[in-house]
């Protein structure tokens, strides 16, 4: 794997270095190195069973690494339960949304609140950016249609003053009016300084609303930074090794030779 040191001068709020995880014998992060910059949006894009999921659950503290280390502001939090890492302002949204049914969506959005970090969002802030959770704000979660559902969970986890907010598939399963909406928020939230790791099936989209992308493929990276083609991504996430430097980042390279033998 070849790589080309980035200095950008930005702050970085988290840092992966060879991250891994798995489960039991089967390895899904094989040694995943990564930075966030404060106010950046990174999208992390791969094919299914790539490992995604597993990176943003290893991030949130809810999954253990098997090795390597996950710095925040410099801190070293590898080891930190995701209760602590939520408090610290690492706040996951995960696939599937997980809403309390029964709860209304006001009730749900003051459970985001929970974590008591302070910040700009507030449930009035939090339904000024997003009118059509604010529309529904007394119906029961379990009640919502599945873009309202998604719009709901990123607004409680707004509610929580999140540092670094992990977004898992956002798009799954809607609309691509609603997914339009959706990431039409993302710009706001981002220019507070808020920084966002964005996993997302749909490469276009992906490409449209991130500064970074990065690619896995079966647990290893394939591409990382920005100013690709799409044959170059299309590359990366279907397995065929490139070489490319970006006018401005880091690039990590893998090819099929040194997928093997990772
Ligand atoms: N709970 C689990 N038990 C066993 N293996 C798992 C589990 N969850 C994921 N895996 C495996 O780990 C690997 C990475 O899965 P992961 O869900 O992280 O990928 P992904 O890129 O998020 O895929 P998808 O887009 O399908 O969600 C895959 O081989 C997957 O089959």
């Amino acid at each position: 794997m070849r790589e080309a040191p980035a200095s950008s001068g930005k702050e970085i709020v988290l840092e992966v270095q060879q991250l891994r995880a798995g489960y039991g014998e089967l390895p899904a992060l094989r040694g995943i190195s990564l930075r966030l910059e404060r106010g950046e949006t990174l999208a992390v894009i791969g094919a299914n069973g790539a490992g995604k999921s597993t990176l943003l659950k290893t991030l949130a503290g809810q999954m253990a690494p098997t090795g390597g280390r996950i710095l925040y502001n410099g801190a070293d939090i590898t080891r930190m339960p995701a209760h602590e890492r939520a408090r610290a302002g690492i706040i996951l949204v995960p696939e599937g949304r997980r809403l309390f049914p029964s709860l209304t969506v006001e009730e749900n959005l003051l459970v985001g609140a929970s974590t008591k970090r302070r910040g700009q969002w507030d449930l009035s802030s939090v339904y000024a950016l997003m009118p059509l959770v604010a529309e529904r704000r007394s119906r029961s979660a379990g009640d919502l249609s599945g873009g309202e559902r998604q719009a709901t969970a990123i607004a409680r986890a707004l509610m929580s003053n999140p540092e670094v907010l992990l977004l898992d598939e956002v798009s799954l399963g809607l609309a691509p009016a609603v997914i339009g909406q959706l990431y039409a928020s993302l710009p706001e939230i981002q220019s507070t300084g808020t920084s966002i790791l964005v996993v997302e099936q749909d490469v276009r989209q992906a490409l449209a609303v991130s500064d970074e992308v990065h690619c896995l493929l079966q647990g290893a990276t394939s591409l990382a930074g920005s100013g690709f083609t799409m044959d170059e991504i299309s590359a990366a996430y279907f397995g065929a090794g490139v070489a490319h430097v970006t006018p401005t980042g880091t690039i990590t390279t893998l090819d099929a030779a040194e997928l093997e033998e990772s």
